[in-house]
């Protein structure tokens, strides 16, 4: 019996590598063929390194040829590995948290500039927009997310994961929510130190049952101080929201803010800045524009640090109205409110997406679903 070496090749040619779709001889990975006889010697090079990849291709070579060409070859394998180069370190420090795959900052230089109302309002929209959302409410000064959601009374229960005992966060609208606030009083002054703060918020995060998520927002404590440090560092954030307002006094902060997650012990990529309370409108008259705090200062300064405006939210009452009956504002159908909340998320998410595509894709920064995402065209 002799072998043609063409009537090998047109055998491999039924048959690809295991999960490398082409056939093997058009994809190259069939480097060499060589008959002598009725002994034929295949070399080939595959991706994938494991024992199991190298075994099937072996298994599929030999069925191939055996098929086709003659059941009695005798058939010798020759595979080489050639596994693409591991993808460089992450730069995102602390583990990932399994299931949750984006974890975002909220931040303010300054109090009072409206970082919960934002932070909520954002998680409504990508709730709205199809992603699995939840809030760690991280403001030990004064956590106000559990008003905003209309859950102030409520505890996290305790449920059983897996063996172990694990926080149940609240949830409000669909949204996850665990707060500093349901562990204390309200009237009691609670006096955290950083490492203090540091541990009751890591435990919020990996002791807790939030399940598969998307985003997970945090609505840090306004202020740029060393808890603030501890905090940040405490997390494997994915990127941080600036929030400021237009005046002088609060824009000095915001840029102390940004600074803080750009410095090397940090290195947490700003997403953006958003300008909250831009502008006053009356709600009846929604042309009417009044800028009580000064005109454009966060998107001056955004232009100034190279970071992106996300987004420009008036001052009007039903955001007030909302976050005090715990109904945040973006819940509202087809309103400029709702629309000018689903701007800031969708640019938002487009500088994550850009953000997790200059990085290498890890657990913690990989996003599972587009969803409604219009803009972003992935
Ligand atoms: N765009 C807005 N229009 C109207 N009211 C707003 C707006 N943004 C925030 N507010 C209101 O301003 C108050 C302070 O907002 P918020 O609690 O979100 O600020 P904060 O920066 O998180 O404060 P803190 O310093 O306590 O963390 C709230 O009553 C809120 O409803």
């Amino acid at each position: 019996m002799k072998l043609e070496k063409q009537a090998i090749l047109n055998a491999l040619k039924t048959i690809s590598v295991p999960g490398e779709g082409e056939d093997m001889v058009t994809s190259g990975a069939v480097t060499n063929v060589v008959t002598f006889g009725d002994e034929v010697i295949v070399d080939i090079t595959i991706k994938n390194p494991s024992l199991q990849a190298k075994k099937k291709a072996e298994v599929e070579i030999m069925k191939a040829i055996h098929a086709e060409v003659h059941m009695k070859a005798q058939v010798k394998v020759n595979i080489k590995v050639d596994a693409p180069e591991k993808a460089p370190k992450n730069e995102i420090k602390g583990k990932p948290i399994p299931g949750i795959q984006n974890i975002i900052a909220v931040a303010s230089g300054k109090g009072g500039v409206g970082k919960s109302t934002i932070t909520a309002n954002l998680a409504v929209s990508l709730q709205k927009m199809g992603f699995k959302v939840g809030i760690l409410d991280a403001d030990i000064y004064g956590p106000s997310i559990p008003i905003m959601f209309d859950v102030q009374d409520e505890k996290p229960l305790s449920v059983k994961v897996d063996g172990k005992q694990k926080m149940k966060p609240v949830e409000s609208y669909g949204i996850k929510i665990l707060s500093i606030g349901f562990f204390t009083k309200p009237d009691q002054a609670v006096v955290w130190r950083g490492p203090m703060a540091s541990k009751a918020l890591n435990q919020m995060i990996f002791d807790a049952a939030w399940g598969a998520l998307d985003f997970l927002l945090v609505d840090l404590p306004p202020g740029t101080g060393d808890i603030h440090l501890s905090i940040v560092q405490a997390m494997p954030l994915t990127g941080a929201v600036v929030v400021s307002t237009p005046q002088k006094v609060a824009l000095a902060d915001a840029k102390k803010g940004v600074a803080m997650f750009q410095q090397d012990s940090i290195n947490v990529p700003v997403l953006g800045i958003v300008e909250n309370m831009a502008w006053f409108t009356p709600e009846e008259l929604p042309e009417n524009k009044y800028y009580i705090f000064g005109k454009e200062g966060a998107s001056n300064l955004a232009e100034d640090l190279g970071v992106r405006l996300l987004a420009q939210i008036p001052l009007v009452q039903s955001i007030r109205e909302g976050g005090d009956v715990g109904h945040p504002a973006a819940l509202q159908k087809d309103t400029i409110l709702a629309e000018a909340f689903e701007t800031m998320t969708r640019n938002s998410v487009e500088e994550l997406v850009k953000r997790n595509d200059s990085l290498p894709p890890t657990e913690a920064v990989k996003i599972t679903t587009m969803a409604g995402c219009a803009a972003v065209k992935k």
